[in-house]
């Protein structure tokens, strides 16, 4: 069967959730199910408080190299990755993404738990404050989801997701800081900011800021790279934007869709520096089986992801997988 291509991003007021979480729910899934990505208006924090965030970041960034190297990304995806460490998409880009980041993960007992640069570890209270408000945006969503789906009480209801992502149990969510460098000349080779890449987990949440260049797959089942057809999507003020990752995808048997995106240099963006920062939702020792739904055909479970043996995959170890194929080096 081929579905049809991706024409527009839906824009979702999000304040609907606590007056309609139904009729909020359908939305969400219509979106989930035929594009990959929404935008979220209404979705709880203040301009400002988005904005402290984009501040330290920037901050962050512009320390020295050696300075943010003393806070080298580990195996567990924490802390900082250098412009080019990271290929999301290597096969294309080798030489790797034109970009630098860095991952703060979740805090435990409201305490960092890892070492955090000063930048961040003086205002590590408005950091944990975030942190937690982006988990609060990725519970809701998923709670939408669930109802949406219709999942029985009998097997958790609105919470089937959600429980499988609390805050407290161990899971790799990361709030990630973007940056991605002006070029000081027009960019004349083919470079890329982030490759073509679907993320890893169940649900992210992508603050842009300004700068554009973000694209979305439109053509699903695209034969090859050459008939890839793009979608932008734009900084849309006061917007969230939101895409589903892999976890889901799987948990779905496919029908809801982890949409394939990456971030261009364009004419009117290449020559100005980007800043981004992306809350990864994982789901940790979660294990990827079909969700009880009855829009869910459960009969297709072996499209997903299992191990030898023929057990379901955990969340935890197809993020292993994932990152340890983009990074070249921790
Ligand atoms: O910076 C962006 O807009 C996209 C970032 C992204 O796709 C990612 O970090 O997975
Ligand atoms: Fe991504």
């Amino acid at each position: 069967m081929t579905v049809a291509d991706i024409s527009h991003i839906p824009i979702i007021d999000f304040s609907l959730f606590k007056t309609d979480p139904e009729q909020c729910g359908k939305l969400i899934l219509d979106a989930a199910q035929n594009v990959g990505f929404f935008y979220l208006r209404n979705f709880g924090f203040t301009r400002d408080e988005v904005e402290e965030m984009f501040s330290l970041s920037k901050n962050f960034f512009d320390t020295p190299k050696e300075e943010k190297s003393n806070y080298a990304i580990d195996k567990a995806n924490i802390g900082y990755s250098s412009v080019r460490q990271e290929a999301v998409d290597p096969k294309n880009y080798g030489k790797g993404d034109y970009k630098e980041s860095f991952h703060i993960t979740k805090f435990k007992n409201n305490k960092p738990a890892q070492p955090l640069p000063p930048v961040f570890d003086t205002e590590k209270d408005k950091v944990n404050k975030f942190v937690t408000g982006c988990h609060t945006i990725v519970t809701q969503i998923m709670e939408c989801l669930a109802i949406a789906l219709e999942i029985p009480e009998s097997e958790g209801g609105r919470t089937w997701f959600s429980s499988r992502h609390a805050y407290d149990d161990p899971s790799n969510d990361v709030l990630r800081f973007l940056h991605y460098p002006a070029l000081d000349h027009p960019n004349e080779v083919d470079d890329i900011r982030i490759g073509r890449h679907s993320d890893y987990g169940s649900l992210t949440l992508l603050f842009q800021n300004g700068v554009g260049g973000l694209q979305i797959q439109a053509n699903r089942d695209a034969p090859d790279e050459e008939s890839i057809k793009w979608l932008d999507a734009p900084v849309v003020d006061d917007c969230l934007t939101v895409n589903l990752g892999d976890c889901l995808e799987w948990w779905t048997c496919n029908v809801l869709r982890s949409t394939k995106h990456r971030v261009i240099f364009t004419p009117a963006t290449q020559m100005k520096p980007r800043y981004s920062m992306a809350y990864f939702c994982q789901g940790g020792q979660a294990k990827l089986e079909p969700v009880p739904s009855r829009f869910i055909p459960q009969s297709q479970s072996k499209l997903l992801r299992t191990n030898e043996d023929g057990s379901p995959l955990t969340a935890a170890q197809h993020l292993e997988i994932r990152l340890n194929a983009t990074y070249s080096s921790y």
